[in-house]
């Protein structure tokens, strides 16, 4: 646009729709006439060109020693040099925040949705930035903050990256997985960095902006995550900002396009908006970075797909050396996670059309600090709460026991034991505050809440709150900052090879911190909350000590002293439980993992919309996730760190349950092995010749048989069979056959992907197995549902005694009536249909009134 020709209405209305303070627009148009241009550069500079082309400052004391002019960016710089309008910008910038933000530090200049900052740390960010003596762009491009100048970064830019280290982060070095990244960045690579959760990921794409002036543009998934960073940024003096639904000043939009942020924070459907300003933000001040952060997300075959981050390909195509003409070389994209398996990976290059030089970043998945543990649990009642909670209530509620002798917290060892419903869950819900109702809140935390809001069930449920509010909450209780370069067990790998000091590591006392418990539902976040909350535990407001979340809360965000996490209910995948997981023990100190599943049930996908394909992926994804659950000898942490294609060079992390409790006894499974082979094998053959009737499944209606040979069909064919295992849980067979699986003797002969293995098929090694008869052995371990199935019915090692005596009609009618006390319930809830309910019900309450009406005769 330009200025001439143009009325001053025009000007000024058009300065307002920019966002500009109305107090600027008309000091600028009053000084410089109505003239586009010159208002601007008047409003971002303090300086106008005369027309000559030159630029004349309107503050002599604008201009730097080296005769360049300051824009706005610097501006606050040069308070100390006595600069005239700093303080007007200041406010001009401040006063939008203001609006949004309540308290703030004292000297803390900088806004989380994004501000110019202090004085001394312009101060300190211009000594940092070579590049940074900026100015304004003569022609079109006017709004700009320019940094025309390539940055030279020497060979020495180790040694100035740890100065910007230590002045702005207090870290004395980098850690080797930032130098990779950093030196790939300065080589112009595209780079994949795969590092741990809380390993340090962000600093890889932070300091570059720091080192070179240039902007750097961070593509974020969620709104928490990226006011989390925004917020630590602005403590260590970074100028940052976020871009998005979630972003209350518009404002910062704009200011953000011309240059007026270190690092730009966006979510990837704003990014794909803005790609012509951002283009020309490249041209004017230089984008140093296209950071793409938990870049999983891209992936299909992730666990957190995200349709937009497909689209990212677009950073490729249009900030390349061959669309953008000051570019010397394509703008390097550096894609970030802690959780991609090695399809992920693949897909994410493809995805976003990295180069093919792109460097790999990897460092251990493993986190030595954590340790694992999986419990069963139904998950889903009071009494699964009462039974599952008690020590993290003794935990909380300790304080407020002073003088009350404490009672012992650690609940009896109820791994592998079913899930008693408990008579005394009335009482408990008794216990329940009376305030604690609907719309129950702590009195103390209600003041404190940012958002000014109690914590009540709507407000939870509120869709649009969502992770934002909670998750940009400050937990309670900060842990004291320590010196993490020195104080980091999380890197005490080393400690595996010193066996006794971990071993004190393992008896350590967990020290004090906060506790997620991950659900899945909303409903459940608030019905444990309120559990919670009836004993006194600060659970689930901002400034609580326990919050119950749904798996978005939480991702990347940099909380040190997360305890505890806690996941109630399957997770959906492994990658989620690692991600969700791996925000416990962020300061490197001994920190649990517990994961409390339903072992006796298998567990099913939340509904989201998939295709063909991304539903079998889910299914593959939620059997490792089980079949994690129901591992017992093999060490968690092994598990999961080799999920993601690492060596776990280990062996055993010496923390985990498996490892501290060890496996069970092993036990040589061949009969029931070689049994259920046969009747796999049987209905095998017979289905290979279809004509043959006598067969073992001649009184089987074949048709609907041959359809479905599932792992029940054969396990009632084998209890037809055998009295012997008659009684047998087809639980326990359940895990037989994953075993079998495991050890190639069978496979999943359906094209549909199950969690568990479901329509059994033999594989040659299999019949090999079964024909070599009976000197083979078939040593395993137990998994977790056939332990299971072994506490609550006649387990298989007693199937020979169990057997004597069901010749005797008496004995057999006894044992029938026995069992179907002890299982009735749970398979006829599974068989009951809607009618045979209601007669049930019917029934029953006729029984009802004939026994009262009976009692009271008497
Ligand atoms: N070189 C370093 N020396 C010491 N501490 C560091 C260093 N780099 C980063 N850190 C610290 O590590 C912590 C975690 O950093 P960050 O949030 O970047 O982790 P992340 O790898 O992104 O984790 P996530 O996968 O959960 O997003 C931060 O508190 C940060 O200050
Ligand atoms: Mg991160």
């Amino acid at each position: 646009m330009s200025g001439s020709g143009t009325s001053r209405d025009e000007v000024i209305a058009k300065l307002i729709e920019m966002g500009f303070d109305d107090s600027d627009i008309t000091e600028a148009v009053e000084t410089v006439g109505p003239s586009f241009n010159d208002a601007i550069e008047y409003i971002l500079n303090g300086s106008v060109r005369n027309s000559k082309g030159k630029s004349v400052s309107w503050s002599s004391k604008c201009v730097t020693e080296n005769g360049k002019t300051l824009g706005k960016r610097t501006l606050s710089s040069a308070n100390s040099l006595g600069q005239m309008r700093q303080a007007s910008l200041l406010d001009h910038f401040q006063s939008g925040n203001r609006q949004k933000r309540g308290k703030r530090n004292v000297g803390d200049d900088v806004s989380v949705s994004g501000s110019v900052v202090s004085p001394s740390i312009v101060e300190e960010q211009k000594e940092s930035y070579p590049g940074m003596d900026c100015n304004l762009k003569a022609e079109s491009d006017s709004l700009a903050v320019s940094c025309p100048k390539e940055v030279e970064i020497g060979s020495d830019w180790e040694v100035k990256v740890n100065s910007l280290l230590k002045k702005h982060f207090g870290h004395s070095s980098l850690k080797n997985f930032q130098k990779e990244a950093l030196s790939a960045w300065l080589a112009h690579h595209d780079c994949l960095v795969l590092a741990a959760t809380g390993s340090g990921k962000s600093l890889c794409f932070q300091i570059p902006a720091l080192l070179t002036g240039k902007v750097v543009v961070v593509i974020s998934p969620l709104i928490s995550l990226m006011h989390d960073q925004c917020s630590k940024l602005s403590k260590h003096g970074v100028t940052a900002c976020f871009l998005g639904s979630g972003q209350p000043d518009n404002k910062v939009e704009q200011k953000a396009l011309r240059g007026m942020y270190s690092i730009i924070y966006v979510c990837p459907e704003t990014v794909i908006r803005l790609i012509k300003p951002l283009q020309r933000l490249a041209e004017s001040r230089g984008i140093a970075l296209f950071a793409i952060d938990e870049v999983h997300c891209v992936s299909k075959w992730g666990h957190d797909f995200r349709p937009d981050y497909r689209r990212l390909s677009v950073l490729r195509e249009n900030f390349g050396a061959n669309n953008l003409k000051s570019l010397k070389f394509d703008i390097p994209l550096m894609a970030l996670t802690a959780t991609a398996t090695i399809q992920v990976r693949e897909d994410i290059l493809k995805s976003l059309h990295m180069s093919k030089g792109t460097k790999f970043v990897l460092t251990s998945f493993f986190r030595p600090n954590l340790r694992f543990s999986v419990k069963h649990s139904k998950t889903s009642s009071r009494a699964s709460y009462k039974k599952d909670f008690r020590q993290l209530i003794d935990i909380y509620t300790k304080k407020k026991k002073t003088g009350e002798k404490e009672k012992s917290a650690i609940p009896q060892d109820l791994d592998y034991q079913s899930d008693t419903s408990s008579s005394s869950s009335m009482s408990e819900e008794s216990r329940i505050s009376p305030n604690i109702g609907d719309g129950y809140y702590y009195d103390e935390d209600v003041g404190n809440s940012p958002m000014g809001k109690e914590m009540s069930v709507e407000f939870l449920e509120n869709d649009s709150v969502d992770d934002w509010d909670v998750a940009c909450g400050e937990f309670y209780g900060h842990s004291p900052h320590r010196d993490r370069d020195t104080d980091r067990s999380f890197e005490r790998t080393d400690l595996l090879n010193k066996p006794a000091e971990r071993l004190s590591m393992l008896q350590e006392p967990l020290e004090d911190g906060l506790t997620i418990i991950y659900v899945p539902t909303r409903k459940e976040t608030l019905s444990i909350a309120k559990y919670l909350c009836g004993f006194g535990v600060k659970a689930a407001a901002y400034n609580a000590s326990v919050v119950v979340a749904t798996i978005a809360f939480g991702m990347g965000i940099d909380k040190l002293n997360v305890r505890r996490i806690i996941h109630y209910g399957w997770p959906q995948s492994l990658e989620a439980y690692y991600q969700e997981a791996g925000r416990a023990g962020r300061d490197g100190h001994l920190a649990d993992c517990v994961l409390y599943a339903n072992l006796s049930s298998m567990p099913t996908l939340l509904p989201s919309r998939r295709s063909e394909d991304q539903t079998k992926q889910a299914y593959r994804m939620l059997s490792d996730c089980f079949r994690y659950g129901m591992n017992t000898s093999c060490c968690r942490a092994k598990i999961l760190v080799e999920y993601f294609g690492e060596d776990f060079s280990h062996e055993k992390c010496q923390l985990c349950d498996v490892c501290v409790d060890g496996p069970p006894e092993m036990k040589n499974l061949k009969e029931e092995a070689n049994i259920l082979m046969q009747v796999i094998a049987a209905y095998n053959e017979q289905s290979n010749s279809m004509d043959d009737d006598d067969g073992i499944y001649s009184g089987i209606k074949r048709q609907k048989f041959m359809d479905r040979p599932n792992l029940k069909m054969f396990v009632s064919k084998i209890r037809e069979q055998s009295q012997k295992y008659l009684a047998t849980d087809l639980l326990w067979w359940r895990g037989l056959a994953r075993i079998m699986e495991n050890k190639g003797y069978i496979r999943e002969g359906d094209d549909r992907t199950h969690v568990q293995i479901k329509f059994l098929e033999p594989t040659t090694r299999g019949l090999e197995f079964l024909k070599s008869g009976k000197e083979q052995s078939f040593n395993a371990f137990p998994e977790a549902d056939m332990l299971l199935a072994a506490s609550t019915s006649k387990s298989y090692s007693t199937f020979l005694d169990w057997g004597k005596g069901w010749a005797d009609p008496e004995i057999r009618r006894q044992r029938l009536q026995s069992m179907g006390r002890n299982r009735g319930p749970r398979k006829s809830r599974k068989l009951r249909t809607g009618k045979s309910r209601k007669s049930n019900r019917e029934s029953h309450t006729a029984r009802g009134r004939i026994a009262s009406k009976l009692s009271k005769k008497k």
